[in-house]
Order: C-alpha cells, then structure tokens, then sequence
C-alpha cells in the first residue's frame, strides 16, 4: 500500500467507493508497474524494444485516433489508454510543452505515430475520431505568449473542425472550467455563462477556449460536424512538467525539496483536483456517448489552497514553511464543477480520490527529482517577463 508519511499506509479500499473502481485502480496500478519494468528492460543496450501489452480488436472495432496535443501531460495518459484498447493512435504535437518522453513507451509500435506538427497550421490525415487537445493550460505557460496561445485555440481548433468536416470524423473539444471565470454561481454547471475577463492575463485563455467551444456549435449547425465538448477542472497527475507552474506540482516540488509552499494571495481561494485518471475515463466516455452540448468533468471535491498546501506538507512529511506571495491578476475566487449532467449523461463521476492521485504524483515527482536534479517552480510572471524583452517571439 501507498505510504501517508504520517499516519502510516493509506487503505486505498476505503478510499475507493465500489468494486469496479477498485478494479480500474488495481488494474492501473499493474499497467504502470508493467510500463515501468518494460521501460527499464528497453534502456538495456542490444534489447530489443518491448511494448505495453494491448486488445487485440477486429478491424471493424479498431479506430484511428488523432489526439493533438498527445504528448501533453492530458494527451499522453489519453494517448495510453486509446492505445491499450487497441486502435491507431496519432499523436500530434508542437512540444511547447508536450515531452517525447510522455509517450516514449509507443514510439516504435506498429499501431502508434507521434507527429512533430502545430495545430496552427493546417493537417490533413484520414481518420475517425480527433481529440483536440492542443494548448498551453497553465497560467504562466498559456500567458507567456498570449497570442499564440489564442492562435492555438481558435485556428488549431478551426482547423481540426475543417478535418473532421471533410473527413467526417467526430471531434471533441477540450474546453475549460476557465470559461466560467470568476463565478458568482457555486457550484458551475453548464448553464452558467461565466464571468470572464475580456482584457485580463487570463482572457487568451479563457476567451479563446470560449470562441473555440463557439465554432464547435457553428461547424454542428451549419455543416453537420459530430462534436463533442469537455469542460475540463484542476486536474493532476503523473506526466506533468515539473516546470508546469500550476499549484499541484509547484506544491509538491517545494515541499519534496524542503523549499518555501507558495501561496498566491491569502489561500482562501477555492480549486476542486480530479485524478488525470478519471478526467481520461471522462473523455473518453464523452467521445463515444450520444450528447453532444458542454459536460464539466471534474472532481467536485473542494480545497481552500491554503487546507491544500496543508495537506501536501502533511502527505510529503517536509519541513517547508508555507508563505504568502501577492495573488495574481483575476485569479477566481472559487471553483468547484456540478457533475450531474456527466452523471447522468454519461454514467461518469470520479473514481480516484484525491489522496490517491496525489500519492501517486508524489511518487512521480519524486523519481524526476533524483532523475533530473533541483527544480524551482516558474513564478506567475517569470515567463511573461521572458517574452516581453523578446517581443515578437514565436507566433
Ligand atoms: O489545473 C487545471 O486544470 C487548470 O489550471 C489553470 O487554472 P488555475 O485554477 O488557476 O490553476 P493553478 O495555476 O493550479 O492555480 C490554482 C490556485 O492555486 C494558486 N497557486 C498556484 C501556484 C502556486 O505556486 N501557488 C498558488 O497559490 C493560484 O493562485 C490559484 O488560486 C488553468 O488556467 C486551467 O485551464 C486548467 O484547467
């Protein structure tokens, strides 16, 4: 059993609400043991390379997928689920930041392609479902170059839409909880519009996946495109960047080094962590479902970022200090996803607790620390200082 430093072995059972989640857990924890081992045996010199076992389908059950964005810290554990259910996978990336080595375990396999593209540009391939990924989701990543990251948003998604129009292909959307902004309604359901900024640091962010789920309901209208939309909440895992810049790794990365827990503002803010497990199972549920208007996915379970700071100095038994730092520019005040329609729609909710997820994270960022040395978490504007000295950079 995973360890809690301080109150011994966590009873992953209990945590755990039914025997088929169980299941699910026991079945992913083997698959990342499996992946681990094979990983370890293929670095040997003169191996040849093993694969993670896959379905094996017939050719009328097999799909070819195209995820942009595959090799992201979403796209790559999406990307290892398609391809253990065994269809043709795609995946498509311009590795701002993706990384190669989220998916290095498929790069080789005859049902696996990993394409060096950005979704800014147009892509021409033939196939039956796309994914649409693709964008910069942490604050400091999607506001060092805010026009790229609404260029990624509104032409990636554009183009995607003009594919899966010529090619017939479903499409999903992967929006965000973002498009609510600052809510004055607790907790966001799909009915509520949001309250975004239209000028703010954020609004590349926000108003571009905005415009993006727009298009999405013009392409059904107009053309007949089979869309599906997500809107996706905090959601954490193994795979991301240790240079990510959001809460749950910088957290984790300070306490694991003994460093200062930065909190933004006074940690009275409020964010909802789904498991990147269950965010997966959510999509992939939605792509192949029949509904086809916005479904949050999200884990409604709600932390101060104060009480979540508290909890990761607790689970990694360090001795950083928690410290306050000014807040960030039109930070939302409170975020916690109503789920009923993904419940009801999809017969979807969160599986994994939140303890558990963060567990296995841990453990993540514990074997990238003694793999690649110190890290300091990006602060909020050191990227957008970067790309402010050179103006132009990129687009
Ligand atoms: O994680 C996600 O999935 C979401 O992350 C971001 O939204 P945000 O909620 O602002 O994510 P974080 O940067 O992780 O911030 C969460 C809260 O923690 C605070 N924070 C963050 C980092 C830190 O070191 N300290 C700290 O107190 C932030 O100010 C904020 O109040 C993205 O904008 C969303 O698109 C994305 O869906």
């Amino acid at each position: 059993l995973p360890r809690d430093s301080h109150h011994g072995p966590i009873d992953i059972a209990a945590e755990i609400s039914n025997s088929e989640a169980l299941e699910n857990h026991v079945r992913s924890m083997v698959d990342r043991e499996v992946t681990r081992v094979i990983t370890t045996i293929n670095a040997q010199p003169g191996v040849v390379k093993q694969f993670p076992p896959t379905e094996k389908l017939l050719t009328t059950q097999q799909k070819r997928i195209l995820v942009t964005g595959g090799a992201g810290f979403v796209g790559s554990h999406l990307v290892d689920r398609l391809m253990r259910q065994g269809h043709i996978v795609y995946a498509l990336d311009n590795f701002f930041t993706g990384r190669k080595e989220n998916v290095e375990a498929w790069i080789g396999h005859p049902n696996f392609e990993l394409i060096h593209h950005d979704v800014v540009n147009p892509y021409m391939i033939e196939v039956d479902q796309i994914y649409n990924l693709a964008c910069p989701a942490s604050p400091p990543h999607y506001q060092y170059n805010p026009v790229k990251t609404i260029k990624t948003s509104v032409e990636g998604t554009l183009n995607m839409l003009g594919l899966a129009k010529r090619t017939k292909a479903r499409v999903l959307l992967t929006s965000t909880s973002e498009v609510y902004g600052d809510p004055e309604v607790h907790p966001q359901s799909e009915t509520y519009h949001g309250r975004v900024s239209i000028t703010g640091p954020r609004a590349c962010y926000d108003e571009g996946k905005r415009v993006a789920e727009t298009m999405m309901y013009a392409y059904k209208k107009q053309d007949g495109v089979d869309i599906r939309v997500a809107r996706i909440f905090n959601t954490f895992g193994e795979n991301m960047h240790p240079d990510d810049g959001r809460v749950v790794s910088n957290f984790i990365i300070q306490a694991l080094q003994g460093k200062d827990i930065t909190i933004y503002g006074d940690g009275k803010q409020t964010r909802s962590f789904q498991y990147v497990e269950d965010l997966v199972s959510g999509l992939v549920k939605l792509m192949n479902s029949d509904y086809d208007g916005p479904v949050n996915l999200g884990n409604p379970d709600e932390y101060t970022i104060r009480e979540f700071a508290e909890m990761i100095v607790q689970m990694v038994g360090t001795k950083s200090k928690i410290v306050h730092l000014p807040s960030t520019q039109d930070d939302p005040s409170r975020r916690k996803p109503d789920i009923s329609l993904a419940k009801r729609v999809l017969g979807w909710e969160p599986k994994v607790h939140v303890r558990t997820g963060l567990e296995r994270t841990i453990e993540y960022f514990r074997h990238e620390l003694e793999r690649t040395g110190k890290f300091s978490p990006i602060k909020p504007d050191e990227l957008k200082g970067f790309v402010a000295k050179k103006s132009g950079k990129g687009n």
